[in-house]
């Protein structure tokens, strides 16, 4: 398992200060940007050219969770913009194995994300090909979503499949994470832990991702 990291969604951060947002949380492991194209989710977020100015605009590399249907064909746009890590979503992409190897290639770590109904087992021999995998942990769209406690067994269950493969996969959950809810996802073993509203709600967003991590890191122990 890697060391406990803390990713901030900027979903729900005022969207007209965006850079002045992301300067908030210099305490930040990563900045997670969720695309959204309105076809895989019913919500509309942002492309390309502005995750490429976001990326100039912190310190803190970019984390990128595409919720867009032809992941295939527009994932490499996001190692261009400046993205360290690229997030598909598995339901989306019709050979993730290419495009998981066009991303690496490309320089960027290669995710794949699982919606709640997608089970992990079918994906036990490409994890290999993965740098991370991300487990949602409400159904993709919007932020500020509660928790589903029933994705707990699907993090246990991909641990087992990490450990059981010796691969050094990063396990991220996305989705309701925050204070009441991180230390169950780090107990069933999620490393790489994404929080929205939790973070930007905080009088002081950077203080909020210190106190996740000091949570996460006391489920662990
Ligand atoms: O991918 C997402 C939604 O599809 C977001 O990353 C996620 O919902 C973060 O926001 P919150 O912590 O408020 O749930
Ligand atoms: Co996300």
């Amino acid at each position: 398992m890697g060391e406990i990291q803390i990713t901030p969604s900027i979903l729900n951060s005022d969207f007209a200060r965006l850079g002045e947002e992301v300067r908030r949380i210099p305490g930040a492991d990563w900045i997670h940007v969720d695309v959204m194209d309105n076809h895989f989710v019913p919500n509309l977020t942002f492309g390309p050219t502005m995750v490429e100015a976001l990326a100039k605009a912190s310190d803190v590399p970019l984390d990128a969770h595409l919720m867009i249907e032809d992941a295939d064909r527009n994932a490499l746009d996001y190692v261009d913009a400046g993205c360290g890590s690229v997030t598909f979503h598995v339901e989306a992409a019709k050979a993730p194995v290419r495009l998981a190897r066009e991303i690496r290639k490309a320089g960027a770590r290669a995710s794949m994300a699982l919606k709640p109904a997608t089970p992990i087992e079918p994906y036990e021999d490409i994890l290999a090909e993965l740098d991370m995998v991300l487990i949602m942990t409400v159904e993709p769209g919007f932020g500020g979503q509660k928790f589903l406690d029933l994705c707990l067994p699907k993090i246990r269950r991909a641990r087992a499949l990490m450990d059981k493969h010796g691969v050094e996969t990063w396990l991220q959950v996305d989705g309701g994470v925050s204070l009441e809810t991180i230390e169950r996802c780090a107990e069933a073993g999620a490393d790489v832990f994404v929080a929205g509203s939790a973070v930007y709600s905080a009088d002081d967003p950077d203080k909020m991702v210190a106190a996740l991590r000091e949570k996460a890191s006391a489920a662990r122990s």
